[in-house]
């Protein structure tokens, strides 16, 4: 399990971590979540031991990052798509060697270890070819191998997926999926929310390096009073129609010249409120009904929190 206590790190007057308790257990993917600039890669580095902490405590599989480095570093790792972690004057295969080598895994265990991620990852056919002629993609999923190479028990993915096409983001949630399966505890940032409901069991929301809320994702929908929304397009959106549309709830959010009503509210209403419009005379063209995402959560948590730091402010 990975574990902090009242986690800070401040850089200068920028305090960018601010008193975070996290837990990540083996066997599910847990989401860290923010806007930009919340503290998500500050806490993965103080996790990767890339960075030390100002004040608090993160244990590690009940090991300490500050006081037994060598021994974390052999049971985590690090994938981070924005960042290129690979030399590009060796070959794919090469790499694996070397990061297998810096972290002492015994030639019989690697090599074979090292085929099995180019092939996880799609590079065998590249696997003798230097890095420097690898695409963008080709680089990031060696990198993801490469993070991969000493079969860590702990892993932080820092937006894994970032650049990626499409299929290869998706073989790689795969992945990620079976690895937390198999026992692994993941830490996991994603811009890409889709992806977060997807993998995340448990997800923490941060903002100005503190906690706002977690969670499962349905939860923090719920938590946050995130609505479905119920869009009905009206041809003919009289005066009429607009103030039954507002009879039937306040709430409702009329845009007469693009002949569009809208209502975000709990249950079930969409029939309810096009029979309304309809009675008033309307004609319905069209009808949508959304239902709230985690990133309608995250916005709202967001917002929230920026309206309660004015409110400190004042
Ligand atoms: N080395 C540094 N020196 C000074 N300030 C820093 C440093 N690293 C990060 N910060 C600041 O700390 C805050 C948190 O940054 P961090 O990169 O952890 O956020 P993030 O949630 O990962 O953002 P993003 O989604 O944009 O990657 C930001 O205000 C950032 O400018």
């Amino acid at each position: 399990m990975i574990e902090t206590h009242d986690l800070r790190k401040r850089f200068a007057a920028k305090t960018a971590v601010d008193g975070l308790n996290l837990v990540v257990p083996q066997g599910r993917v847990t989401g860290l979540l923010g806007l930009n600039g919340a503290g998500k890669t500050t806490t993965i580095k103080i996790l990767a031991t890339l960075l030390r902490q100002t004040e608090g405590t993160v244990r590690i599989g009940g090991l300490d990052p500050v006081r037994q480095p060598h021994a974390v570093r052999k049971r985590i790792n690090l994938i981070a798509g924005g960042e290129r972690m690979v030399y590009a004057r060796m070959t794919g295969r090469e790499n694996l060697w070397y990061f297998g080598q810096l972290y002492d895994i015994p030639s019989r265990v690697l090599k074979p270890r090292i085929d099995e991620l180019l092939d996880l990852v799609g590079l065998t056919d590249a696997a003798g070819t230097r890095v420097e002629r690898y695409s963008r993609g080709m680089t990031q999923r060696l990198s993801i191998a490469r993070g991969l190479v000493n079969d860590p028990d702990y892993l932080l993915l820092d937006e894994p997926t970032l650049g990626l096409d499409a299929p290869i983001a998706r073989d790689l949630r795969k992945v990620v999926a079976e690895l937390a399966r198999g026992g692994k505890a993941v830490l996991l940032t994603s811009h890409y929310l889709a992806e977060v409901e997807q993998l995340c069991e448990h997800v923490y929301v941060i903002g100005d390096g503190r906690h706002l809320a977690e969670g499962t994702p349905a939860e923090l929908i719920t938590q946050t009073g995130c609505h479905r929304t119920v869009r009905v397009e009206v041809s003919g959106l009289t005066p009429e129609v607009e103030a039954a549309a507002l009879a039937f709830d306040p709430a409702v959010r009329v845009d007469s010249a693009a002949g569009v009503v809208e209502l975000s509210r709990p249950g079930d209403v969409a029939g309810a409120l096009t029979m309304a419009i309809v009675a008033a005379g309307g004609t319905l063209t069209g009808l949508e009904i959304a239902e709230p995402s985690l990133e309608d959560a995250i916005l709202a948590l967001n917002d929230r929190s920026a309206v309660a730091m004015a409110q400190v402010a004042r």
